[in-house]
């Protein structure tokens, strides 16, 4: 609803007229001088702006009120100082005065709880009724202000670096015994972990379930916002656990025998049971079978029942649970073990448990045709009533490759897990198929995760191979969505260390593609067909042509389905995007968007009152300043507006 100013004349504040965020319209008439004779207000036509502070608007219009329902001029006298601190939108000359109110407007009819507003120059603008609560709020500076919610983290580094060194590339951190105490989480928290990952290829549920309630504790009590991501087993050919020991070693030369017999007392020795049936079936003599992407090798030597004989060609330590993948003529084996269901009945348990612990993401591994992740999307909206949450395809196998876009169209998201990809493609193949699946998922816009062994070497040592850093680098200057560390946080023994690397590497690699002007060279193509969607995304990419034509500060949307959000990232803008959503789901998803940073606020249809409330608040928190340009755009109101913080 625009703002329908009253009085054209400088000098003189106007009350004007719109809608409160109920909906319900305010209706006011009257104009005030400005000044009361003293000589001390000398308005020129520009916008002026209220700020919170003192005793606030919102409590005068509450008086002017009071004193037009009991008749009583006298009661006025009161009311006719508004104190207000009138700040220039040009110049930031930030004066005090005294604005005398002539006797209750006759046909004022304000509410305490609607808007109102001021011009100087008759141009269209609105204040809020809200001001007064909105000081209380932000006054208190807290991460508990009701008015709006950011994780802690992201203001410290807003407040100390201001918006253009924030980081673009979020991050993502599995969550294993070397990182599932509160500390550890919270230590993770403050070291920028975005999104906490749990693998439900190892762990009870009830180990998954404690980490789950301590990062939500963390969120709760702390004013982090950290997002969960589920990630389940799926079907894959995996080694049993060793029988409790941590690894063994394989040595070249000995024979061992891989079964899916199982062992009720202890597993003789050189024996490495299997999860999937029909191994011995599948396998021939002469394969070649590949533990964990070729961290071992065996060559089989022959089969006895469900026993599997092999002799190791390539020594290397055997970890519980590895994956296993066998190799005839130069190409992976996919044999009955193709037929296994993409969602197994563990997953399918799993699944379930995700949805009632109230995840926010599901990873599904080896993803083989986009009909799994249709058939869960809508078995995961049929149970639930409100909210949704986000499906992400795991790019693990070559099944995956041949359906990709396809797979990712319905996805949610996508997430490049080199590690499995790599031992079933050959090894030289997965950077460009990494650069391929980073890319289509930015043409369709959908987030991607670039996962596995980026800093594997972290898992021991305290500081990460060059080579590591050249391919965490690699990803950054991809625009990939989001990083991953997999073994380097789950258990090993620098986890901090290892996320403060890809911190610090994302902060530098993203500032050289800005200086290098990456965000110029975007080229992307038109995604969508119908009219409104079109519209859309030709608004965020002006949008974000706009902000890196105008070097602003940062670009701000007001999304409640995050689609506006999205499009945004995908531009990969120069400067940062503030995504405000009124709902905490979203904005816990919103949170492995590139460059999003989000917030979480009440907002209602009226835009102009959205933004004003928006800047008051940051601007109180000290997370913007006066004469920060700001690109705005709403998703509600279709519109782009280029504002200067009062
Ligand atoms: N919940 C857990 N409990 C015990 N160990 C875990 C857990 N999550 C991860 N790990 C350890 O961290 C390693 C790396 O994690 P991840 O990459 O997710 O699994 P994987 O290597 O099995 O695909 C695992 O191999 C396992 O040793
Ligand atoms: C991320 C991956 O999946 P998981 O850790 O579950 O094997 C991968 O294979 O790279
Ligand atoms: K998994
Ligand atoms: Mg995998």
């Amino acid at each position: 609803m625009m703002a329908q100013a009253v009085s054209r004349m400088p000098g003189f504040l106007s009350l004007c007229e719109h809608a409160d965020p109920s909906g319900s319209r305010i209706s006011t008439r009257g104009s005030f001088p400005l000044g009361s004779g003293d000589g001390r207000w000398s308005i020129p036509s520009q916008r002026l702006c209220i700020r919170p502070g003192g005793r606030g608007f919102a409590a005068i219009c509450a008086s002017v009120k009071n004193s037009r329902r009991k008749k009583d001029s006298s009661a006025s006298d009161d009311t006719q100082k508004l104190k207000v601190m009138a700040d220039y939108r040009e110049g930031n000359d930030a004066t005090a005065g005294v604005l005398e109110v002539p006797e209750a407007e006759k046909d004022a009819d304000l509410r305490s709880n609607g808007a109102v507003g001021f011009s100087s120059n008759g141009s269209s603008h609105l204040s809020e009724m809200a001001v007064e609560r909105i000081a209380q709020g932000s006054e208190k500076g807290s991460a508990a202000s009701p008015g709006i919610e950011v994780d802690s983290v992201t203001e410290a580094e807003l407040k100390e670096n201001g918006f253009r060194s924030t980081r673009r590339t979020k991050l993502v951190c599995t969550i294993g015994p070397a990182t599932c105490s509160f500390e550890q989480l919270e230590a993770l928290a403050i070291g920028g972990m975005n999104v906490a990952r749990i693998n439900m290829c190892h762990g009870t549920q009830a180990w998954h379930r404690d980490v789950i309630r301590k990062v939500r504790q963390l969120n709760e009590e702390k004013g982090y916002s950290v997002a969960l991501m589920m990630d389940t087993q799926g079907s894959e050919i995996h080694m049993g656990d060793l029988g409790g020991a941590s690894s063994v070693k394989a040595e070249d030369g000995e024979d061992w025998v891989f079964t899916v017999r199982k062992f009720d007392e202890e597993l003789p020795s050189h024996t490495i049971q299997v999860n999937y049936e029909g191994f011995s079936e599948d396998i021939k003599i002469g394969d070649e079978l590949v533990v964990d992407g070729g961290m071992v090798r065996f060559e089989v030597i022959d089969k006895i029942g469900p026993d599997v004989k092999c002799h190791c060609i390539d020594s290397g330590l055997l970890l519980p649970r590895a994956n296993l993948t066998f190799w005839r003529d130069g190409q992976v084996v996919r044999e009955k073990n193709a037929m296994l269901p993409t969602i197994s009945s563990k997953d399918w348990i799993d699944i379930d448990f995700g949805i009632s612990e109230g995840v926010d993401f599901i990873a599904i591994s080896f993803v083989k045709s986009p009909d799994v992740i249709k058939h869960l999307k809508s078995y995961i909206s049929s149970r639930l009533s409100t909210g949704t949450i986000g499906v992400f395809a795991k790019i693990e196998s070559c099944d995956s490759l041949k359906n990709l876009e396809e797979i990712i169209t319905v996805s949610d998201g996508a997430m490049v897990a080199r590690g499995d990809l790599g031992a079933q493609i050959p090894l030289e193949q997965v950077p460009s198929v990494q650069q391929e699946i980073v890319h289509l998922c930015r043409q369709l816009n959908k987030p991607v995760i670039v996962a596995s062994q980026l800093l594997e070497s972290m898992i021991e040592y305290p500081t990460p191979t060059r080579a590591e850093v050249a391919d965490v680098s690699e990803a950054i200057r991809q625009r990939a969505d989001a990083l991953m560390l997999s073994g380097e946080s789950a258990m090993g023994q620098y986890p901090e260390k290892a996320l403060s690397v890809l911190r610090t590497v994302s902060l530098r690699i993203e500032r050289l593609c800005r200086e290098e002007k990456q965000h110029e060279s975007m080229q992307l193509a038109e995604l969508s067909t119908s009219l409104p969607d079109r519209i859309s995304e030709q608004l965020c990419n002006s949008a974000a042509q706009m902000a890196n034509k105008l070097g602003v500060d940062a670009i701000f949307i007001y999304t409640r389905d995050g689609h506006l959000a999205s499009l945004l990232s995908r531009c990969r803008p120069d400067c940062p995007i503030f995504a405000f959503t009124d709902s905490k789901g979203l904005r816990q998803r919103l949170n492995l968007l590139w460059g999003l940073i989000p917030f979480r606020l009440d907002f209602s249809d009226d835009m102009e009152c959205n933004i004003l409330r928006t800047f008051a608040l940051l601007k109180a928190r000290g997370m913007m300043k006066s004469g920060d340009l700001v690109v705005a755009v709403s998703d509600m109101l279709q519109s782009i507006q280029i504002r200067k913080i009062p």
